[in-house]
């Protein structure tokens, strides 16, 4: 069997998933395969990656070619801290603006378009542009930032003192729904899955082994991330406790509900099931 390629977000978010297979605490001899959340969306939609983190809205488009690795997520339940609309003007009144969303995401962009249409009931116009911060806010009025790019904007703004707004969609989506919030799925090939049973086992065993080994030491986690991304320890601590990679009863409720939003939007064609490897 070829080797396999895992795909891996290159953002703190992925860190305590990651962390152990980068420093050899779990054995894996696949190959580690970094990006940014769409480009792995792209990857693995091409068959060119086994497994990925991918966003949770790709999962509702194309059912039929992935399964759900169980036990795993990218959620939060509230304030997520890297998943953040920045603003001129309150979100309430950005009628008929142009925001500027980033080309690494995808569920927060839908996730955005929810939060507009049924929680706010304000149209804008979206338009997509690259992470920075200074380059869409002279664009337009608004810009959606996700990962280590909106922590690292979110710190420009606080220490440059920028008049910007700043909106946290994970705590936006709670006020409106009551619900947890899923960014992103670990998600197999079905092809690969189904052919490859008892690997697919191994392979979403490892990867919540890994979790448990990453969690398990906090503080290396930290230091990692600050040697990483610069950003101040407060912030660093504050992520690892909010940010959550569970995917129990709870979530996958919160994200059936964002599934419904988005198909009440006309965003995915249809009702999607969850089909989650190991559970039928
Ligand atoms: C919480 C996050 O989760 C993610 C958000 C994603 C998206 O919006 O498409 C995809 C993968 C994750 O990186 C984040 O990036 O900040």
């Amino acid at each position: 069997m070829a080797a396999i390629r895992l795909g891996q977000v290159e953002y703190l978010n992925c860190l305590p998933v990651y962390h152990a297979l980068e420093e050899g605490l779990i054995p894996f001899d696949g190959e580690l395969v970094k990006g940014p959340p769409t480009s792995l969306n792209r990857l693995f939609l091409e068959g060119n990656l086994h497994i990925t983190p991918a966003s949770s809205i790709e999962y509702a488009r194309h059912p039929d070619r992935c399964i759900i690795l169980p036990r795993l997520s990218i959620a939060a339940d509230g304030r997520v801290a890297s998943i953040l609309l920045f603003s001129h003007l309150p979100v309430t009144e950005l009628e008929g603006r142009k925001v500027l969303v980033t080309t690494s995401s995808a569920t927060s962009v839908v996730l955005l378009r929810v939060l507009f249409e049924h929680y706010y009931h304000v149209e804008v116009e979206f338009c997509p542009a690259p992470p920075d911060l200074t380059t869409m806010m002279a664009m337009g009025d608004g810009a959606l930032l996700i990962g280590d790019d909106a922590m690292q904007a979110h710190q420009q703004v606080i220490q440059q003192g920028l008049p910007l707004l700043v909106t946290d969609l994970g705590q936006a989506w709670k006020d409106f729904t009551g619900e947890k919030m899923v960014y992103a799925l670990w998600l197999i090939r079905r092809d690969f899955a189904e052919a490859h049973p008892e690997e697919t086992t191994a392979l979403a065993e490892l990867l919540f082994q890994a979790r448990q080994v990453g969690m398990a030491d906090l503080p290396a986690l930290i230091q990692k991330a600050r040697r990483r991304t610069g950003l101040p320890l407060p912030v660093l601590e504050d992520y690892f406790t909010i940010i959550r990679h569970d995917f129990d009863e709870s979530y996958r409720r919160g994200l059936l509900t964002f599934y419904d939003y988005a198909y009440k939007s006309g965003i995915i064609e249809e009702r999607v099931r969850l089909d989650i490897w190991g559970e039928k």
